[in-house]
């Protein structure tokens, strides 16, 4: 059986970045630019008063000033600050010829309807106003390739006029459960039936990284129900299926994928929970789908999509395939680790008295018990192996 480690490899040999597309600047939050993007103005575009108030020439002595017009902002001067006069300006409009500094309104008096008092000592040369390029200049490169963009990015895209921009697209993520067993969650149960608490929590978790989640309800356990669902979730970039991965008579995924065309990858991985992880993937007309038959069992569908889904998406949103950065705590209280694979215990993950990380395991019922995951914030790595660790005992921990 591979190791976690092996398998994320060969993960990662087929994760790879989706082709770049223009999309309109509201659907690029979160996406990583394609593309440098170069401004085609000076920023600002012209000098710009930063103040409610007047614009002066410094270098001018007389206490008061006539005023010659008002600019807004949106408007243009048409004269030009000269000896013994002033102009109006609001924040925002541009600078009239001849004035090199502002004052502030509130530091004025008005005498008449056209003259203003300006305060004894001036503000110095340059007060008041943005230069013209001062932030940048037409030609400029703003933003690199590769940049994951927030929405102070997507503020400096729209300023320099970029309405649609060529970004590496978002993951679309198909996700079927599977089961006979299951009913959705507004339903009541009959004898043997449970609800399907995998969907719910991949969709949310796939808006958590930003992916684009298509729902694709349950399929019962029945052949062409299946192959149906399935067909429809490869026309995805990724599809998450939950349940009938294991060995049981009803476990009819893997047999499916491969007769729709995936290529099995791997099938069962070294770990706990999550052990009959499947992984493949499909090729088709250009268009490639990565395939993860996910355990059913809720932790194991939670684990095996942080340790493995999770990486590949970013990886075909543009970014390299790395997991969220192991860290080290210490044991709050004793652990006992028992069997040949590595475990993914919860926990929860605090700050000690010495501000280093403290890490308390909490008690755990298997990858049935979703209930202790909600109070975790984190997962302790236990290596293989029948042993127990002490308190204080350093431990590699991953945050949930
Ligand atoms: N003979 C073996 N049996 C099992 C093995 C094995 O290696 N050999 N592995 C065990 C492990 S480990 C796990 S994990 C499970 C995984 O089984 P499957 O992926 O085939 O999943 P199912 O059998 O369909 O379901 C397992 C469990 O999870 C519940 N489930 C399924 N889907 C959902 C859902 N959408 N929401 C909530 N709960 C769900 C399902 O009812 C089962 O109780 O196999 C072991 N067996
Ligand atoms: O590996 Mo299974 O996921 O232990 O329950």
């Amino acid at each position: 059986m591979l190791t976690v480690f092996e398998a994320l490899e060969l993960v990662a040999q087929s994760a790879l970045p989706l082709a770049a597309r223009s999309v309109p600047l509201g659907e690029a939050l979160g996406t990583r630019l394609a593309e440098a993007i170069v401004s085609d103005i000076d920023s600002p575009p012209f000098d710009k008063s930063m103040l409610d108030g007047y614009a002066i020439d410094v270098q001018d002595s007389s206490p008061n000033r006539q005023i010659v017009e008002e600019v807004i902002a949106g408007g243009v001067p048409h004269h030009s600050v000269k000896p013994g006069t002033t102009i109006r300006v609001m924040t925002g409009a541009p600078m009239p010829e001849g004035a090199n500094a502002v004052v502030k309104h509130e530091d004025t008096s008005l005498m008449s309807d056209t003259t203003v008092k300006l305060p004894d000592t001036l503000p110095h040369e340059g007060y008041g106003i943005f230069l013209r390029g001062s932030s940048f200049h037409a030609g400029e490169e703003v933003l690199p390739a590769g940049k994951r963009l927030r929405s102070i990015d997507l503020a400096l895209l729209a300023e320099v006029g970029c309405g649609k921009v060529e970004v590496v697209p978002h993951p679309r993520v198909a996700v079927l459960a599977t089961g006979n067993e299951l009913v959705e969650c507004g339903e009541s149960l009959a004898p043997g039936q449970i609800r399907n608490s995998n969907s719910p929590m991949l969709v949310a978790a796939l808006r958590e990284v930003g992916a684009t989640p298509v729902e694709l309800g349950i399929a019962r356990d029945d052949p062409g129900e299946l192959k149906s669902a399935i067909e429809t979730g490869l026309e995805a970039d990724v599809l998450l299926i939950t349940g009938g991965v294991s060995a049981g008579v009803m476990d009819l995924v893997p047999g499916i994928l491969t007769e729709l065309g995936v290529t099995k990858v791997f099938h069962k991985v070294r770990m706990k929970p999550g052990k009959p992880l499947w992984y493949g993937v499909r090729e088709l007309a250009g268009h490639r789908t990565l395939v993860f038959g996910l355990p059913g069992n809720p932790v194991s569908t939670l684990v095996s999509f942080v340790l493995f889904v999770k990486p590949s998406l970013t990886a075909l949103g543009g970014a390299a395939f790395e997991q969220s950065p192991a860290l080290r705590g210490t044991l709050t209280t004793s652990a006992i680790h028992r069997g040949g694979r590595p475990t993914y215990h919860p926990c929860q993950l605090g700050q000690a008295m010495d501000a280093s990380l403290s890490v308390r395991p909490l008690p755990w019922r298997g990858s049935a018990d979703l209930a202790a995951l909600t109070r975790a914030n984190g997962l302790i790595v236990l290596p293989a192996g029948d042993y127990e660790l002490t308190v204080g005992t350093a431990v590699e921990v991953m945050r949930l």
